[in-house]
């Protein structure tokens, strides 16, 4: 198999996506690859900020090796969906991407971190709203008002916006923050996305970490293809949609993905269940020295704790208890998988932007319901762990604010971020004392 050459199999350019990056690659691409059409329908991919990627498919026509990697051995196939890569700064480019009418939709992957929580506070975006028009925009919401207002400015027609990030709500939660920055800018292009432009809400499963030196070695032995950016991925998968696609979009199901009415039920499962006990790992598995989700899962005291997060977040799911525990068991089996080597400090980074969602919950209706919440609380002591130095560095857009309430003597330390976190938590004494005696447990 070559990488280079000319491509004769270059697909028109019909779907834009935001976020070029390994856990695209192992979805959304790969359901346009599979998808009954897929002829029809190529990806114009732009990086969220570095151009590495983009420069890297660029040099390979944007073909990759998917290796989809089982417990016993790796099946490896090489997706042709993306039919052009850019630098997330090439703003000329993605302006001329989204003006096009052929284009139908922009998926995103730009991680949690990336989706104001409180649009009107954010400064990033506000210094976006106060440039405009001038200057290129630094936040995902800026560019995509961008790309939005060339649309329009175009007359190219109505599309969806789909969010593929780990976040309740996703398309809820962009609508609002592309719809506030629209009113702050120019009250025409607020009704013009009114009317024009669907928020498509997803729930996206499957477990695809960074790829390594080995992961190039494995793909070239199975396509005897030197791909520099082949992806591992596991062979599970799940997209769950809802939402219009006014300008049409791949026959994504036919690859498996669902369309439903509510993504609701699927979404609190999938985050408190998987990325809950993802965190939980992250931080409480690496007191123990463990490095990867596998390792930490052979551990039979992580797995207890496992278990003490899980009984606590399946008390508020409200889903029949056979179908959570058969998604548990699954899951475990997932973890288990020892050839996917997913490494706790990449599923530990931007913990501010992910407990809130994936851990907060549950805490707060464990003790609403009056429930002892230790199994709760557990995935917040270990993150006050790291916070203190002692895992794997801290990597979060607020990692300064929370290291230094993290500091001190250990009561402090937990009292300062939770209050961080939640004030109305924090003043409850029982709940402090309880993590801080998790906090000096663990490990
Ligand atoms: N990797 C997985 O297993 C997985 C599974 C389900 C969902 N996801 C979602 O996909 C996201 C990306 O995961 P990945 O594995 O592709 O990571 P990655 O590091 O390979 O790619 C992340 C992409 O997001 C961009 N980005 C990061 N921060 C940004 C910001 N503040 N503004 C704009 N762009 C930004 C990066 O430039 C890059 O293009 C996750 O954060 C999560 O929300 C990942
Ligand atoms: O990708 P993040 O950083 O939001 O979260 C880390 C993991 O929990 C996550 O990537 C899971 O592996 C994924 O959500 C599985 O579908």
């Amino acid at each position: 198999m070559s990488g280079g050459g000319i491509r004769g199999d270059v697909r028109p350019v019909r779907l834009a996506h935001l976020g070029l990056g390994a856990f695209f690659r192992a979805h959304q691409a790969w359901y346009t690859a599979h998808a009954p059409d897929a002829e029809a329908w190529g990806i114009a991919a732009f990086t969220g900020r570095r151009p590495d990627l983009a420069v890297a498919l660029n040099a390979q026509d944007c073909r990759y090796t998917l290796i989809e990697r089982h417990a016993d051995g790796d099946r490896a196939e090489i997706v042709s969906s993306i039919a052009a890569a850019y630098a997330g700064t090439d703003l000329e480019a993605w302006r001329t991407t989204i003006a096009s009418p052929e284009v139908g939709a922009i998926t995103l992957t730009v991680t949690e971190a990336a989706y104001p929580a409180v649009p009107e506070r954010d400064d990033a975006l506000l210094a976006d709203v106060r440039r405009w028009p001038e200057g290129a925009p630094s936040t995902v919401t800026g560019r995509i008002l961008a790309g939005l207002h060339a649309r329009r400015a175009a007359d190219a027609g109505p599309l969806a916006l789909v969010s593929c990030d780990n976040l309740p709500d996703n398309g809820a939660v962009l609508r609002h923050a592309v719809r506030w920055a629209a009113g702050e800018v120019d009250s025409g292009l607020a009704g013009w996305i009114e009317r024009h432009v669907s928020f498509v809400s997803t729930v996206v499963d499957r477990i695809t970490p960074a790829s390594t030196d080995e992961d190039r070695a494995a793909a070239k032995e199975l396509t005897c293809w030197a791909d520099a950016s082949p992806v591992v991925t596991e062979p599970f998968s799940e997209w769950i949609l809802s939402g219009d696609f006014p300008a049409g979009r791949p026959g994504w199901d036919g690859a498996g993905a669902r369309f439903v009415d509510d993504v609701e039920p699927f979404v609190r499962r999938k985050l408190w269940l998987l990325n809950g006990a993802h965190s939980l790992l992250a931080y409480a598995a690496a007191t123990r020295g463990h490095e990867t989700v596998a390792d930490a899962v052979h551990d039979e005291v992580c797995v207890g704790w496992m278990g003490e997060w899980w009984d606590a977040a399946q008390r508020h799911l409200g889903l029949d208890a056979a179908d959570v525990l058969e998604y548990r068991n699954a899951l475990r089996y997932r973890f288990a998988n020892p050839r996917i080597r997913h490494r706790l400090a990449q599923i530990g980074m931007d913990g501010s932007q992910k407990l809130p969602v994936r851990v907060l919950p549950v805490l707060r209706a464990d003790l609403a319901a009056g429930h002892s919440p230790v199994g709760a609380a557990r995935p917040i002591a270990a993150w006050i762990r790291h916070l203190r130095g002692e895992t794997f560095e801290v990597r979060d857009p607020a990692a300064a604010t929370f290291t230094a309430a993290a500091s001190g003597p250990p009561r402090d330390a937990v009292r300062a971020v939770v209050s961080l976190l939640d004030e109305d938590l924090a003043e409850q004494r029982d709940l402090v004392r309880l993590i801080e005696g998790l906090v000096r447990d663990l490990g």
